[in-house]
């Protein structure tokens, strides 16, 4: 037989007693890998080349290297393992015993059988018929010695009381029929009682049947050369032991099976070896404690890992401050898939093993979930809180609300989104809460509301005072513009009424804004200076510089120019101008006090600021007794002789009013004027040609000032007249120039000769 690997077959043990690491990758090609516990075990055990590899490949349809017919030689080296054709079975193919190969050395044959009886679920042991009966021949020696070696493996008792049993099918081989099987069953059940009565049985287990841990098993088949016929058919019916379930004789009992899950074969049949090598008694149970812990961790990682590239997915937008819409939902199956894949593979093994690590997987899982479900929460919150003042000043626009109603609303929405959100996020089964968070963010809602309430209060306060500084605007020009000894009476009743009014429409808001009775208090104090402001404000506007002047003169000429019943006075020269002026002047420099203090006559409309102590600092220092002064005494002095100055312009004006009066033209002039010039007049009157020229400049006139050409004519006889002038000029000048240039001439023919003279 040749060692060499192939897809088909793989040595899970070598001649140099090493375990391979390839098994479990094997068992996955041979699809085997997710079979759970639907899946068997058969080894062989035996003489060397007694047919062993032969009756499996023809049992199971393996692959086992069969020995060349020609050369009586050890073939199969180590353990090989094949998966049966067309059953979920994994067949091993053990090397023989009694090997000339091996010498005297049994420890390997001791320990593939152990590892043979502890892995599979049926052991063939295989022998020819001539073999029974023979001690050694029949491998009774090593059989008594694994009996033995079994009794501490087997020995132990599950939790539930029960025994790992095994089947050991006894095959005999070449069996010509001369001896009956019953006979050779019973000679090889006397040597296999005989053998179990000799072992040495640890002292709990002195009374322990062999049937109590193994179920024995014989079948014969033909002699394969001599009845090559009913070799085969032998060989058929028994293949239908192992692979028909429905047969009363069939082969793989439950009790049979090692209830280790196919996915952790490998790696139980590698920790089992590693427990013979070391020559260790085999203790199962903490071998499969062992490989529980081992699987359930590699399980756990598996899906711990599927787990976390689902989770970090949203990881991201979590940690950005995003609110994931159906993160609990996600989270759900994320950890639903993560369990059950860890159920599915994991929950085979050793039940205490699984229940740990399915609960440590468990914490895993929810600890990263948690820490998303925090993010969410804080995401939410802060949502919620941002949404919060959005819609409450949103709700808070225009006039008609209820401050209370908007904030109570907002209020109840966003709670309800984040208590909805924080809901859907929350895993069920976790002891998660979110209280905390929402505790926290009522308490940000009502400080943003106060907050809210405070500058609402505030925009309330100075809506009112606006409003209320364009009302009061009017009737305080009305009453300073009279400057009657009751203006401040008007002014102050319809300040009071204003205020008033303006009151109460704080009131009416404020009682939407749930405001306590400090801040009502307050606001108001503030309403009412903001009041008195205003109306000083306009008191000031009013009684400024050139407007209390105006004033004064109006009044002034009220007096002064017109008489008792309104109409225009026309000085003569007989009236009293002086008596008239001193009246009026002095009437009107006594509105200038009256004018100087805000104070009614009526002492019920009187009108005063308490001290507030709770003015907030934007209002500024403010003195109310200060605020009563319009006019100091400096002030009222200054006025005073501005004002004389201005009406003694009056007086001199109704003086010269009545000089010009004097100066008139007297009316006889008009008659004399007439008189002279009546001649001239007749003249152009009776000349036709004058008259028409009369005519013609009248209508010259009319068309000029009717058509606006006045101006335009007057440009151009400018023009004209400075044309003419410039030629008058010119031509003058031309006239006096002419004559003298002769004259020139000959004083500098003069001037030459003279020179000539001289130089003579
Ligand atoms: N007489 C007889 N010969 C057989 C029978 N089965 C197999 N042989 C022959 O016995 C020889 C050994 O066969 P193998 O199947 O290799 O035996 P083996 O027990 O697997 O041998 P090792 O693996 O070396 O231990 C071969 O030449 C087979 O043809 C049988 O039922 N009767």
């Amino acid at each position: 037989m040749v060692n060499g690997a192939s897809t088909e077959r793989c040595q899970i043990i070598d001649d140099q007693k090493t375990f391979t690491c390839e098994l479990n990758n094997q068992i996955q090609r041979w699809g085997l890998q997710d079979a759970g516990f639907g899946y068997d075990v058969v080894a062989v055990f035996g003489s060397q080349s007694t047919g062993k590899s032969t009756l499996l490949n023809r049992l199971f349809g393996t692959t086992f290297d069969v020995m060349d017919e020609t050369r009586r030689q050890q073939t199969t080296k180590g353990i090989w393992m094949c998966r049966a054709k067309g059953m979920n079975l994994m067949v091993m193919d053990v090397e023989g015993t009694d090997g000339r190969e091996r010498g005297e050395d049994q420890d390997f044959e001791r320990k593939s059988a152990l590892f043979s009886l502890a892995s599979s679920e049926v052991l063939i042991v295989n022998m020819w018929e001539h073999q029974v009966g023979l001690y050694q021949g029949a491998n009774m020696s090593l059989l008594k010695t694994v009996f033995e070696v079994n009794l501490g493996l087997f020995g132990k008792k599950a939790q539930d009381g029960a025994t790992q049993r095994t089947l050991l099918l006894f095959v005999i081989r070449d069996h010509v029929g001369q001896t009956p099987l019953a006979n050779l069953q019973a000679t090889l059940t006397s040597d296999l009682l005989k053998i179990w009565d000799s072992i040495a049985k640890p002292e709990d287990l002195a009374h322990a049947q062999l049937t109590d841990y193994f179920d024995m098993s014989f079948t014969a088949l033909s002699h394969k050369v001599l009845v090559p016929d009913k070799f085969e058919a032998d060989v058929a019916d028994l293949r239908r032991r192992f692979a028909d379930r429905e047969r009363e004789d069939y082969l793989f009992k439950p009790a049979y099976h090692k209830r280790i899950p196919a996915d952790g074969v490998a790696h139980y049949m590698e920790g089992v070896w590693e427990q013979v090598q070391s020559n260790k008694d085999l203790d199962l149970p903490t071998q499969q404690e062992l490989l529980a812990q081992f699987r359930c961790d590699e399980i756990a990682a598996g899906a711990l890992e599927e787990f976390n590239v689902q989770a970090k997915s949203q990881r991201k937008p979590v940690e950005a401050g995003k609110v994931v819409d159906g993160l609990g939902a996600m989270m759900f199956e994320w950890k639903a898939r993560a369990l059950t894949r860890f159920d599915k593979d994991g929950s085979r093994y050793h039940q205490g093993v699984y229940s740990r690590k399915r609960a440590d997987l468990l914490a895993q899982l929810d600890a990263a979930l948690a820490a998303l479900f925090l993010g969410q929460l804080k995401n939410l919150h802060k949502q919620a809180l941002a949404s919060f003042k959005r819609e409450l000043s949103d709700g808070l626009k225009g006039e008609a609300y209820s401050f209370a109603d908007v904030v109570a609303a907002a209020r109840a929405a966003c709670e309800k989104r984040f208590v909805d959100g924080a809901e859907e996020a929350r895993l069920k089964d976790t002891d998660w809460t979110f209280e905390d968070e929402l505790t926290l963010l009522r308490e940000e809602m009502d400080a943003v509301a106060v907050q809210c309430r405070s500058d609402e209060t505030k925009k309330m306060v100075n809506v009112i005072e606006r409003n209320f500084r364009k009302q009061i605007a009017e009737p305080v020009e009305v009453a300073l513009s009279k400057g009657e000894p009751e203006m401040w009476d008007h002014v102050l009743k319809s300040f009071k009424d204003m205020l008033a009014k303006a009151e109460q429409s704080y009131l009416t808001k404020a009682t939407s804004f749930n405001c306590t009775e400090e801040e009502n208090t307050a606001a108001l104090a503030t309403v009412r200076r903001r009041a008195w402001q205003a109306l000083k404000g306009k008191v000031d506007e009013q009684t400024a510089d050139p407007a209390i002047l105006s004033k004064l003169r109006t009044n002034f000429e009220e007096r002064f120019r017109y008489d008792d019943k309104g109409v225009p006075r026309v000085w003569k020269p007989e009236d009293d101008i002086d008596g008239a002026f001193q009246k009026a002047r002095d009437e009107t420099v006594l509105l200038i006090p009256l004018y100087a203090h805000i104070a009614p006559k009526d002492s019920s409309l009187e009108f005063s600021l308490p001290n507030e102590t709770d003015l907030t600092a934007a209002d500024g220092d403010f003195d109310f007794e200060e605020s009563l002064v319009v006019f100091s005494e400096t002030k009222q002095l200054d006025l005073t002789a501005r004002f004389r100055k201005e009406a003694d312009a009056y007086y001199v004006e109704a003086k010269r009013s009545t000089v010009s009066s004097v100066a008139q033209i007297p009316l006889w002039m008009y008659g004399v004027l007439v008189v002279l010039g009546w001649n001239e007049a007749m003249t152009v009157l009776f000349n036709p040609m004058l008259f028409t020229f009369l005519i013609m400049a009248v209508a010259a006139g009319w068309v000029v000032v009717q058509l606006n050409l006045l101006g335009p004519l007057l440009h151009v006889v400018r023009a004209v007249m400075n044309e003419i002038q410039n030629q008058a000029t010119r031509r003058l000048r031309e006239q006096f120039a002419e004559p003298a240039a002769p004259v020139r001439q000959k004083l500098h023919a003069a001037a030459q000769r003279l020179e000539e003279e001289s130089v003579d």
